[in-house]
């Protein structure tokens, strides 16, 4: 059974219909990513799948569950969980107060009088088990603020795995990025464990086929192709779209 479903789902602003008929599906541990020009609705499907925008119609369905329209907090408790394309983290706090506040968020702790103490040294732990397996270790005691840009979006990644998700949704994780900063991300997003499928809006090619297990191609809110990375780089069409006519590749 797919990890994700995405059934003809639509979805317009007014008069401008955005996503038509959008269908396409996770594999469990898939790596799948989504490319397509500026205003493709890349960001929109996103939102819709996770419900920060309602959709008009259609379908999705988690691990055969539908959750279309379900609250977003909702969605987390089931496996889901998303990074943004502007991140959301604490800027006065460090690295490890914003990782230990991502967990009590993921496990609801009330901290009520007589748990707390359990819990606080059960958070501890588990924050130093995270940190300890990536490099931004080193960085644990520094504010967000201080850190580089690269650095605090790899702590978004970080921290939207701190739930333990079954699917990852990662928005464009490598905009504004140095291209040291985008192969480290490269790196990192290699190196998470398959028990997470993940699906990836992604504009730099490289990464794209560094990381693809499957590609699904949107074009004027329309899925032209979903199929392998050798499918999409021999399809006419999407070679049209990106390397005819001198267009810049771009997701
Ligand atoms: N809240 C909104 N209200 C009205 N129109 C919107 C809204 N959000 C997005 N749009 C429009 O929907 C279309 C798709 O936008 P979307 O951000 O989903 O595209 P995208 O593929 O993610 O683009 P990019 O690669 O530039 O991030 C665009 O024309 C955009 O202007």
């Amino acid at each position: 059974m797919s990890i994700l479903k995405v059934e003809n789902i639509n979805k317009s602003f007014k008069t401008l219909q955005v996503l038509q008929n959008v269908s396409l599906e996770v594999q469990p541990g898939e790596r799948h990513v989504i490319i397509g020009p500026n205003g493709a609705g890349k960001t929109t499907l996103f939102n819709c799948i996770t419900n920060v925008l309602p959709i008009d119609s259609g379908k999705i369905f988690l691990e055969g569950q539908e959750i279309s329209n379900m609250p977003s907090s909702k969605l987390v408790h089931l496996g889901m969980s998303r990074t943004f394309q502007k991140n959301n983290l604490f800027g006065n706090l460090t690295v490890e107060e914003n990782l230990h506040l991502a967990l009590t968020a993921t496990k609801r702790y009330r901290y009520q009088m007589f748990h707390a103490l359990t819990k606080h040294i059960d958070l501890k732990k588990e924050t130093d088990e995270i940190l300890a397996q990536w490099e931004i270790s080193t960085r644990r005691n520094v504010k967000v603020n201080n850190l580089s840009y690269g650095e605090q979006r790899l702590l978004e990644i970080l921290l939207a795995m701190a739930s333990k998700p079954k699917i990852l949704l990662l928005d464009e994780p490598t905009s504004g990025m140095s291209p040291a900063e985008t192969a480290q991300t490269a790196e990192m997003i290699q190196k998470l464990p398959r028990t997470v499928s993940i699906l990836i809006i992604e504009h730099d090619m490289d990464v794209v086929f560094s990381i693809a297990d499957r590609i699904t191609v949107l074009h004027h809110g329309e899925v032209i192709l979903s199929g392998t990375p050798e499918e999409v780089r021999n399809n006419e069409e999407v070679r049209k779209i990106y390397f005819g006519g001198g267009a810049k590749a771009h997701a």
